[in-house]
C-alpha cells in the first residue's frame, strides 16, 4: 500500500541523517521542508523531499494537504494511564484547602488508587485503560511508556503488567512497560516500609522479570515515599534482570534521585520541579534524558521543572503527560507542549523537539520514531489548515490536528 501525501504546508522534525536525541543549543532548531510531500509505504515513511523535486509515481492513494502541516507523532514516554476509577473528589479537597501531600498521608492518593485497582477486574481495568489509549492517541500520541504502580500486591501489579502487555498486542504504537512497583508505601508497611521494599525486591522483581512484562525499572524517590537509599538498592537489583531505570525523581524535594539515576545508568529522571546545580552538574556527561511534565505541575499548582536552566545548560529535555488519576488526569500532548512555551519559556521549536525525538529517546526509540526519517515508522500527525507551527502551542486548547496516521494507517 502506497499513500503519498502532497502540497504539505510544513513537514516539521525532518531529520535526514537520523539523530537520537537534540540537546542545548540544537534545541532551538526544528529541520523543515516548506511545500513538502511525503510517501508512505505500507506502515513505513519511505521518502519525502519539496514539492518541487516530487518524483513521478503510481500510487494507492493520494491526500491533498494543502494549508496543512505533517509532523512525527508525540512520544509519551512518562505515563500511568492504566488505572482503575478517578479521583475527583481529592481535587475538590484540594480546592478546599488540603494540599497534595496532607491527602496522600491520609491514606489518599497513590493508596487510594491501589485499593480501587486490586478491587477491580482485570478485564475492566483492561476497557477503561483502552479506552484512554485510543483517546491519547486521537490527540497525536503515536508511541507511549506505561507503569504499573497502582497494584502495590504481586498480585495486583501483575495485573497491572498483563494489562499494559495486552495494550501493546492490541494496538499498533510502540508501548513500553515499566514496573513501579515502588511508588508508594502501602497501609499494612506504614510501620515497616523496608519490609515492603524488601517484598519488591525478592519477591515481585524476580516474578516482572520472569514474564518479561517490563522493560523498565521505576521508583518515586521523595521524602515520606522511597529514600535514596532504597532507589539504590532496587536499582541495582533490577539491573541483573536488565531492567533499565527510568525513575520518579525531585518532584517536591531535591534529596538526590537524580545522581542515584546517573550512576544507575537511568534512561531518564522525570519529574525534576525542583533541581539544584549539582542535580543539572551530574546530567552533563551522562546519557540520562531529563524529562519535565508540565502538566502535572499545572494541575498541582507546583513548580515548573526549570527548562531554560537545563537546556542553556547544554542538556536534552524530553517532555511528557504523567497521565495519572492523581496528579494529572490528563494525556493530551498538544497541551503539554503548549504549557512548555507558555510557563516553562521554550521556544515553540525546543517544545516540538521535546516532544518527539527526545521523548522518543527517553523510551528507547529514537531508531523507530520521533522524527521524519526513511524507514520510521509513518506514526504521523497531519494538522487541520494552520498559520504556522508555532500556531500549535500558542492556540493552547484548540484541537488543531485532522488526522492521526499509526503505521501508515488513518485511526
Ligand atoms: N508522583 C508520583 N506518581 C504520580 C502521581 C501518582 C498519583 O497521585 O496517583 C506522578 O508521577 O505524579
Ligand atoms: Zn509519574
Amino acid at each position: 500500500m502506497k499513500l503519498l501525501i502532497t502540497n504539505i504546508k510544513e513537514l516539521l522534525q525532518v531529520r535526514e541523517k537520523p539523530v537520537r536525541k537534540v540537546s542545548g543549543e540544537e534545541m532551538k532548531f526544528l529541520p523543515t521542508i516548506k511545500n513538502a510531500w511525503l510517501l508512505i509505504e505500507d506502515d513505513k515513511i519511505a521518502d519525502f523531499g519539496a514539492m518541487k523535486d516530487i518524483p513521478e509515481m503510481l500510487v494507492d492513494k493520494e491526500i491533498d494537504a494543502t494549508g496543512k502541516m505533517l509532523l512525527p507523532t508525540w512520544c509519551d514516554s512518562h505515563t500511568h494511564i492504566v488505572y482503575a476509577g478517578n479521583r475527583e473528589q481529592e481535587f475538590a479537597d484540594r480546592i478546599n484547602g488540603l494540599t497534595y501531600e496532607e491527602i496522600a498521608s491520609r491514606g489518599g492518593g497513590i493508596l487510594n488508587s491501589a485499593k480501587t485497582l486490586q478491587e477491580t477486574s482485570e478485564e475492566d481495568l483492561y476497557k477503561q485503560s483502552a479506552a484512554r489509549l485510543e483517546e491519547v492517541m486521537k490527540l497525536g500520541t503515536g508511541a507511549i511508556e506505561i507503569k504499573s504502580g497502582y497494584g502495590l500486591t504481586k498480585e495486583a501489579e501483575l495485573k497491572m503488567l498483563r494489562v499494559i502487555k495486552k495494550l501493546k498486542q492490541n494496538y499498533e504504537l510502540p508501548v513500553k512497560a515499566t514496573f513501579l512497583g515502588a511508588h508508594a508505601i502501602p497501609s499494612e508497611y506504614k510501620k515497616d516500609p523496608e519490609a515492603y521494599l524488601k517484598l519488591v525486591i525478592e519477591k515481585i522483581l524476580p516474578e516482572v522479570a520472569e514474564d518479561g512484562t517490563a522493560e523498565y525499572i521505576d521508583i518515586f524517590c521523595e521524602k515520606g515515599y522511597f529514600s535514596v537509599e532504597d532507589t539504590q538498592k532496587l536499582l541495582k537489583a533490577a539491573s541483573k534482570f536488565g531492567l533499565r531505570p527510568k525513575i520518579h525523581v525531585n518532584q517536591f524535594n531535591a534529596i538526590g534521585g537524580v545522581k542515584a539515576g546517573v550512576e544507575n545508568n537511568a534512561l531518564s529522571v522525570d519529574h525534576l520541579e525542583v533541581m539544584n546545580e549539582e542535580d543539572i552538574e551530574i546530567l552533563k556527561n551522562s546519557e540520562t534524558m531529563p524529562v519535565a511534565l508540565p502538566s502535572c505541575s499545572l494541575f498541582l499548582s507546583i513548580p515548573y521543572t526549570p527548562a531554560r536552566r537545563v537546556i542553556d545548560a547544554g542538556l536534552p529535555l524530553a517532555l511528557a503527560t504523567d497521565f495519572n488519576p492523581g496528579s494529572t488526569p490528563s494525556g493530551n500532548m498538544n497541551l503539554v507542549v503548549s504549557l512548555a512555551c507558555i510557563k516553562m519559556n521554550m521556544t515553540p521549536e525546543e517544545a516540538i523537539n521535546a516532544a518527539t525525538i527526545n521523548g522518543a529517546y527517553a523510551m528507547n526509540l529514537s531508531e523507530s520514531v520521533g522524527s521524519i526519517t526513511k524507514g520510521k515508522q509513518a506514526n504521523l500527525i497531519l494538522t487541520k489548515e494552520i498559520p504556522s507551527y508555532t500556531f500549535l502551542p500558542y492556540a493552547f486548547g484548540t484541537n488543531s490536528i485532522e488526522s492521526v496516521f499509526i503505521n501508515g494507517k488513518e485511526i
